[in-house]
């Protein structure tokens, strides 16, 4: 039997129709045998964030289960950004689709191809903020969470404004 993983992931879009682009990114993982999703949060529209000027994001996050292991994950993912003709180059640049995985259970990883918990989760509102209205705790604890959360909005400029459910 194959174990059941519970991972939270972030979806991003900032290029052409970003509702489409979220319902397309959420369609392909419920079309994906070895993906339930569990939880969605609501859609936030955020500035962007990693000093590129570029046009608002949509971002959202789910909870998932699956019986892929982290590696497998990954390509997953990356083959559902390249369905929506992500193309990789600026970094932090603008995207049509990125799915980034924050937790995987609550494991550790340090590859050069992977990292989790992701590295800046901690840092991104846009991250933090609907990852707290689906789950109390990923990896880390609540307050934990909390902590970060109120940090960025006592010294950074990230703006967020929640669109409501993805409809
Ligand atoms: N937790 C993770 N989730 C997704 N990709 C990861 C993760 N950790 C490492 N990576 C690696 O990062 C590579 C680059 O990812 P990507 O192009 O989405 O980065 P980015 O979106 O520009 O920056 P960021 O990862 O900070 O959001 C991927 O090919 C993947 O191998
Ligand atoms: N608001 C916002 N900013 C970003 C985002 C994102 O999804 N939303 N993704 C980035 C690269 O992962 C860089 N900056």
């Amino acid at each position: 039997m194959k174990e059941i993983n519970i991972v939270y992931l972030s979806l991003g879009t900032n290029l052409g129709n970003k509702v489409l682009n979220l319902k397309k990114i959420i369609k392909a993982f419920e079309d994906d045998p070895q993906i339930e999703i569990l939880k969605k949060s609501s859609v936030f529209e955020t500035s962007p964030v990693g000093g590129i000027e570029q046009d608002n994001f949509y971002n959202m996050v789910i909870k998932i289960c699956t019986t892929y292991s982290p590696n497998e994950l990954l390509k997953v993912i990356h083959l559902i950004e390249k369905q929506l003709k992500r193309i990789r180059n600026i970094r932090w640049g603008p995207r049509t689709a990125d799915i980034d995985m924050l937790t995987f259970n609550n494991q550790e990883i340090s590859t050069s191809c992977l990292k989790i918990p992701h590295p800046e989760m901690l840092n991104r509102l846009f991250v933090l903020k609907p990852l707290l209205e689906i789950t109390h705790s990923a990896f880390y604890s609540y307050e934990k969470l909390k902590q970060a959360e109120k940090k960025i909005l006592q010294n950074d400029d990230q703006k967020i404004i929640n669109k409501g459910a993805l409809k």
